[in-house]
């Protein structure tokens, strides 16, 4: 049903209960928002089939799936939203998500342009009274008519900036992986790094949505609640899979510099992030992997781009683009599953590199650097993976950052990396 223009972010702080996941997704340059409360369906798992569960749990939800209403609107008929964790397991102690989280909402609101859109989802058996289900869907539809303001974003970035506490640990552990790196153990790997901080308030995530979403235009900027009290919310830069009409999309993105305070010092550092030698060995190996990936499941990659600069406010990257003609029997997450862990996240090869990031990290990575995205009832879809992101647990806040180490990569130049990387979320949460 379409509704009248809305912020999006009005929605879902209208439409979210404490005790039930939700979804938020948003790319301001495409003017394009999604808000997904109370699943209606839901599948939650752990193990290594959990991409091909959540497949199976998707076809044959839409089997029995009848769509009416307004069926040429955007976003219209019905849509899965799914988050997973880095690894195939979690540590069920310590597991605030499950490794797979596929659900399809009761309540969504799609803003494309000035459009908003509402889809209400319904279980309907032979036992199902109509008339307060209808009632009800027209309640919904009435609350959503009334305008209703957001917060507004932080106007400037705060002052306070935490220091990272434990920065030895994270230098040492760069040195011993260029020391696996020289013995030819592995050729890169992306090791994180987290920042924990605490506020006198719970954190407010409408007003860090807003922030996030207005200084990172480019980004997907989401939230992923698990209606127990803890959200993963970021600013990501990296579109892992856009899907529409069989034609992919997917980004090499590897290769960081910081932006410069005058318009030469930028360009100057744009150049020597194009030229680096380093840097262009750390994106190649991404560009690689994601080349060999698709040729691997049938499908023939075009590099449609050369390495270009991505610049964001706080950051500059390397970026290549890739697309490709999917076949019509390839399912998006048959795609996700061979491409996730990117050697952007992960490293090469990518079962040492996991290894590695188990034993060097001391830390649960949870939903960081994993798929999280939705896919529609006709198999498009699109996928960011999580990086520039903070699990927010009521006045607790742990922000992620990770940075990839190839020969030649410098542990403390890594480290102010990292701490550039985390700025995304320091500035939009204090
Ligand atoms: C792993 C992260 O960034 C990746 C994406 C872009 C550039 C990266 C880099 O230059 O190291 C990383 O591969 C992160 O932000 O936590």
């Amino acid at each position: 049903m379409e509704l009248p223009k809305l912020d999006p972010l009005a929605a879902l702080d209208l439409l979210q209960q404490a005790d039930h996941p939700y979804f938020y997704w948003e790319k301001q340059s495409q003017r394009t928002a999604i808000a997904a409360t109370e699943p209606l369906l839901h599948l939650q798992i752990d193990g290594t089939q959990r991409f091909t569960q959540a497949q199976h749990f998707i076809c044959t939800s839409l089997v029995d799936t009848v769509s009416a209403g307004a069926l040429h609107l955007p976003f219209a008929g019905a849509h899965f939203f799914c988050s997973f964790t880095f690894f195939d397991h979690t540590n069920q102690e310590q597991a605030f998500f499950p490794a797979a989280s596929v659900f399809l909402p009761r309540w969504q609101v799609a803003c494309v342009q000035d459009q908003a859109v509402l889809v209400a989802n319904a279980v309907i058996d032979t036992d199902t009274v109509l008339e307060p289900l209808a009632r009800n869907i027209w309640e919904r539809w009435q609350l959503l008519q009334t305008p209703r303001r957001c917060p507004s974003p932080r106007s400037q970035a705060s002052q306070f900036y935490p220091q990272l506490t434990n920065a030895d640990a994270f230098t040492t552990a760069v040195a011993d992986t260029l020391g696996l790196i020289k013995a030819n153990k592995l050729q890169k790997l992306v090791l994180a790094h987290t920042l924990d901080v605490k506020t006198p308030q719970p954190l407010d995530l409408c007003h860090a949505l807003g922030t996030l979403r207005e200084r990172y235009p480019e980004c997907y900027v989401f939230a992923v609640s698990n209606g127990q009290g803890q959200s993963f919310i970021g600013a990501s830069p990296e579109r892992l899979i856009e899907l529409h009409d069989h034609h992919l999309v997917t980004d090499a993105l590897a290769g960081s510099a910081p932006r410069g305070l005058s318009h030469e010092e930028d360009q100057a550092l744009g150049n020597q992030l194009l030229s680096s030698k380093k840097d262009g060995h750390e994106h190649r190996v991404v560009l690689d992997f994601i080349r060999d990936s698709l040729w691997e499941l049938g499908i023939t990659p075009q590099v449609t781009s050369l390495p270009h600069l991505l610049q964001l406010p706080n950051i500059q990257h390397l970026r290549t683009l890739i697309t490709a003609e999917v076949p019509q029997h390839l399912h998006l997450l048959e795609i996700l599953a061979a491409l996730h862990p990117t050697p952007a996240v992960a490293g090469m090869s990518r079962e040492v590199a996991q290894q590695q990031i188990h034993k060097q990290e001391t830390f649960e990575r949870h939903l960081y650097a994993a798929p999280l995205g939705w896919i529609d009832y006709q198999g498009n879809g699109e996928f960011t993976v999580g990086i520039r992101s903070a699990l927010i647990n009521g006045s607790q806040a742990r922000l992620y950052a990770g940075a990839g180490i190839v020969a030649g990569s410098d542990p403390q130049r890594e480290l102010a990396e990292i701490q550039l990387k985390l700025h995304t979320l320091l500035d939009a949460l204090l």
